[in-house]
């Protein structure tokens, strides 16, 4: 992997690296924030997934993050949200929630999609084999994320059980079965075939699999995505089902932005070190 950029941010560094993705089969950039204690020894690492439209910049750019992330000692991955490049096949009206920026972190068995759109092994399995070679990493992990990258973090907790410590997500897509986003993104990406949709949803999951590492959900209730595309009670519910260990708050007066996300990363990171030592 070649590195693009490297910044000095709370005594860390904000790093952007670009690298040949064999599982998505493109160029492919990522963030990293390194906490200053990497310089002396290996640290654990919070994958934080994106949301739709973003690239790896946002989080690193908006969210505020790395003062926490320094006095923590975690380390940021912080990847694209969709495979990239000239050859990558796109929605055909340049809708925002299909095609590039909107990998919704599954892998695609479909055509023109199943070539590239495999965000689901390219998060489970290539990024952090990479990163965990070339960088200062324990390879003790918990991931979060944000929306439709609040989905992918749930999803991919739930069914790797023992690979992150943790889970945590800002506005998650709860049950992506049961909204438009999900519908459109799930037949576009897996088929009409629905029983094949149900292996990212995390609602369906946790009714499945009745179990979850840690988790913890913040909601604004001034979210405009919150009734029709997000549904925390469908997870809240299932949570109640099956008893596992999750909390889901929800804050009055907030919307769907990164000013919410900033106004909580704090807590998320605390509660994800509580997990990563
Ligand atoms: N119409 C909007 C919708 C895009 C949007 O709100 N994207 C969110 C994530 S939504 C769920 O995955 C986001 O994080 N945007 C980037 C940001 O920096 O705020 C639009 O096209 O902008």
């Amino acid at each position: 992997m070649n590195k693009l950029s490297e910044t000095k941010a709370f005594g860390g560094r904000q790093i952007r690296f670009e690298h040949e993705s064999n599982t998505l089969n493109c160029t492919m950039q990522f963030s990293v924030f390194l906490p200053p204690q990497a310089d002396t020894t290996k640290v654990p690492a919070l994958y934080w997934l994106s949301g739709l439209t973003c690239t790896d910049e946002n989080f690193s750019s908006k969210a505020g993050a790395q003062r926490v992330a320094a006095e923590l000692g975690i380390a940021l991955i912080i990847p694209d949200t969709s495979p990239r490049g000239d050859d990558v096949p796109d929605d055909s009206d340049g809708a925002y929630d299909f095609g590039l920026g909107a990998g919704f972190y599954v892998n695609a068995t479909q055509q023109p999609w199943a070539k590239h759109y495999h965000m689901y092994d390219y998060i489970v399995q290539e990024l952090p084999q990479l990163v965990e070679q070339a960088l200062p990493l324990n390879r003790v992990r918990s991931i979060s994320g944000h929306s439709m990258g609040g989905h992918g973090a749930l999803v991919m907790a739930l069914r790797n059980e023992g690979m992150y410590r943790c889970v945590s997500a800002f506005a998650p897509i709860c049950h992506p079965t049961q909204c438009p986003w999900g519908h459109k993104a799930f037949s576009g990406y897996l088929g009409d075939d629905r029983s094949a949709w149900q292996a990212y949803d995390a609602t369906e999951l946790l009714l499945k699999h009745r179990t979850a590492p840690p988790m913890l959900v913040s909601q604004g209730e001034a979210d405009n995505f919150l009734a029709e595309q997000l549904r925390p009670d469908d997870l809240a519910q299932a949570i109640a089902q099956t008893g596992v260990q999750a909390t889901i708050e929800r804050h009055d007066g907030y919307d769907h932005s990164y000013y919410f996300i900033a106004s909580f990363i704090e807590q998320h990171l605390r509660f994800h070190a509580k997990y990563l030592k």
